[in-house]
């Protein structure tokens, strides 16, 4: 049987539930693909584990210092990367390294982090296009929810003429629970963060910075965009006082964080900041830490997707899914269907 060998570099909560649901669908991979999918690398800052035979779920707590980095990767013979490491827009952080090296080397890679696609994205994909390697990024580009999916694959041909998201789950979650549950902002960021889906730093997501990276990656990897967070007006949700909240709900208004791709005069415009919404719009009704796209388009108008699910989980499977797809794009039709 063929075999692909996948390490992942950034393991904490995502990498680790990714490495954890690889290693559960190891069975699907060889009955639906015919391929035997090794997890043979896994790395955080300063430790990881090797073995080319494959790692077992109970070594994962194990790991051994000195084993990081992307030249650890590159020796583990791993064919496909997926990179989990914290995301720095401003910097590339630490996944920069680690992409270069493997999309140069030709190495496949999964990109859950969002830092370095937003800080250097047209350099990455200039390097898997020399290298023919392939880059996906559903888990940096919203996860759970399908958005460049429905970009590339749903709206193939379509003109798109605006997108709506709401792209964060944390600023969804705190918003929900300031008007459903009257709860503070300090308690609604304390439940995000051990739900597991606040950012390490969170004003990465209330002041609008993670929503807005999000929306630059569907513009720039969706939509042929070269779009910098220069280009980007960025509104948090800061200005949110219990004393808004009661206005809006007086006057049947819900508020979401919502990032907005519009065409002015054939150009793309990026922006985020807090709009509200009647009681009748879906988007009103996307709650806790859901999250929502609303796409529209010249020839099938409005497509709206919302979505989510318990993380780190559903972010683990959102890079999965990327990683059938490149089974598929490297030839690997599913057999039971
Ligand atoms: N948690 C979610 O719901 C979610 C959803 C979608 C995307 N993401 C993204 O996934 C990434 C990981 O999120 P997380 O919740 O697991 O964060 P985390 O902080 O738990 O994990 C990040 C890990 O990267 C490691 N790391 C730091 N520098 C490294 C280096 N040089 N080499 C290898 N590893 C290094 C850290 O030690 C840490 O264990 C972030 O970029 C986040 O934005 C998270
Ligand atoms: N902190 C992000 C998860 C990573 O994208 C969110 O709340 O949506």
């Amino acid at each position: 049987m063929q075999t692909l060998k996948v390490a992942i570099a950034g393991f904490g909560g995502v990498g680790r539930a990714t490495a954890n649901l690889l290693l559960q669908r190891r069975d699907h991979y060889r009955q639906v693909y015919g391929v035997d999918v090794r997890l043979v690398a896994v790395c955080g800052s300063r430790a990881g584990l090797v073995d080319a035979n494959g790692l077992q779920a109970k070594q994962l707590d194990d790991l051994q210092p000195g084993l990081s980095g992307p030249d650890f990767v590159a020796a583990s013979g791993a064919e496909v990367l997926i990179e989990a490491g914290p995301s720095d827009f401003r910097s590339g952080g630490p996944g920069l390294d680690y992409l270069c090296a493997a999309l140069s080397a030709g190495r496949d890679c999964i990109v859950i982090s969002k830092g370095a696609l937003v800080h250097s994205g047209p350099r990455l994909r200039e390097l898997a296009r020399a290298s023919g390697a392939l880059l996906k990024l559903s888990g940096a580009a919203a996860a759970a929810l399908p958005t460049l999916d429905l970009l590339e694959h749903s709206l193939a041909g379509c003109k798109v003429l605006s997108v709506e998201g709401i792209l964060n789950a944390t600023t969804n979650y705190l918003l929900d629970a300031m008007r459903t549950q009257g709860l503070g902002f300090d308690a609604a960021l304390r439940e995000a963060q051990a739900g597991g889906f606040a950012e390490a730093d969170t004003r990465n997501d209330t002041e609008g910075w993670d929503t807005a990276c999000k929306l630059l990656l569907l513009a720039n990897f969706g939509l042929g965009a070269r779009l910098t967070m220069a280009d980007l007006e960025v509104e948090g949700i800061h200005s949110v006082t219990e004393q808004r909240i009661d206005a809006w709900k007086s006057q049947g208004l819900v508020p979401r964080l919502v990032g907005n791709l519009s065409y002015v005069d054939g150009a793309i415009r990026a922006s985020v900041g807090i709009k509200t919404y009647a009681l009748s719009d879906p988007f009103a009704l996307v709650s806790g830490k859901n999250k929502a796209i609303r796409i529209n388009s010249d020839a099938m108008g409005e497509t709206l997707a919302i979505g989510g699910g318990a993380e780190p989980l559903a972010t683990a499977a959102a890079a999965l899914k990327d990683l059938e797809h490149i089974l598929q794009a490297r030839g690997r039709s599913p057999l039971l269907y």
